[in-house]
């Protein structure tokens, strides 16, 4: 098997010097080419995990490996798209999505970067609005623009935090088809938080679910040997067994004191909400 691109070995984090941890324990790895969802309850503890293996905060225990090393500070080749495109209104399209690039640093001559805003807005369909400013894209757009900079960065990992949970649901399956053919066709990776069970079971090729208190990776399920490759289609009778696996598991071990109803009874045509575990069982 390959090196895993990043992993981690017994990460933990409390927030405060004092406070119970949020998580402890925590290993897991991303393989090349590999796409793989955590799912879990809401507060769980899945977006500062991502943080921490982003860079954005440190661990109070454990260990990050990158390509094998141990890296104290995340490397240039790991980008992060948050749920929020988080785009700067004064600059264009183009200079929000080369926005990074010029950092010195970096030591990217001109032609090269405008190279790499043109070729990531081309993959994401952005091409031809480069002159547009933030106010003047669609929700859809401004995500889709939040790829084309973590993907102008030419990233090995995208670290990908809720990215479409405030999209349509067409517009979320359109982006969802895009993550797979992008990371398939730029032989990335990436790891995609998410609440939503059935993205996680439409793109990726490995579903890890955290849970528990504090939390910890609880389960995991390998999907590409049983599902075939991402994006899948809706609803095929293995998918819906699976979406029932994961959410049983995800129930037996909760973090939070929210009621949860009955999953049994559930009809197969029954629409996860964002978070499934805050089901409201209306007849
Ligand atoms: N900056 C912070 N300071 C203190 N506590 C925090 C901070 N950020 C998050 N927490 C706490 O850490 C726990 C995990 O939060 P986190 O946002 O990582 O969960 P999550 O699983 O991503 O939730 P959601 O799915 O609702 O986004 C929560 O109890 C939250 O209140």
């Amino acid at each position: 098997m390959s090196t895993p691109l990043l992993s981690a070995r017994g990460l933990a984090l409390s927030y405060h010097c004092g406070a119970p941890p949020v998580f402890t324990g925590v290993d897991l790895a991303v393989r090349p080419r590999e796409i793989v969802a955590l799912v879990g309850e809401s507060g769980c503890g899945k977006s500062s995990l991502l943080g921490l293996l982003g860079g954005l905060a440190s661990p109070s225990a454990g260990a990050i490996h990158f390509r094998g090393t141990p890296v104290q500070r995340t490397p240039g080749e790991v980008a992060v798209v948050f749920q929020d495109p988080c785009l700067l209104p004064w600059l264009s399209v183009e200079g929000n999505a080369g926005f990074g690039l010029g950092f010195r640093r970096l030591g990217l001559p001109r032609a090269a970067r405008r190279a790499r805003v043109a070729a990531a807005l081309a993959d994401v369909g952005l091409a031809e609005h480069a002159r547009r400013y933030p106010h003047q894209l669609s929700g859809g757009m401004a995500q889709r623009l939040a790829l084309a900079r973590a993907l102008g960065r030419q990233p090995a990992l995208i670290l990908l935090d809720e990215p479409f949970s405030a999209l349509d649901a067409i517009t979320r399956e359109a982006m969802q088809a895009l993550l797979t053919e992008l990371v398939h066709r730029r032989a990335s990776a990436a790891l995609l938080v998410t609440h939503d069970i059935d993205e996680a079971l439409r793109v990726s090729d490995r579903v890890l679910l955290m849970g528990g208190r504090p939390a910890g990776i609880v389960g995991e399920w390998g999907l590409l040997g049983v599902l075939g490759p991402a994006p899948r289609a809706r609803h095929t009778p293995r998918i819906l067994d699976l979406r029932g696996e994961i959410l049983d598991a995800l129930t037996r071990h909760r973090t939070s004191q929210v009621p949860v109803h009955s999953v049994s009874a559930r009809p197969a045509s029954y629409r996860l909400p964002l978070d499934p575990l805050a089901i409201s069982e209306t007849p």
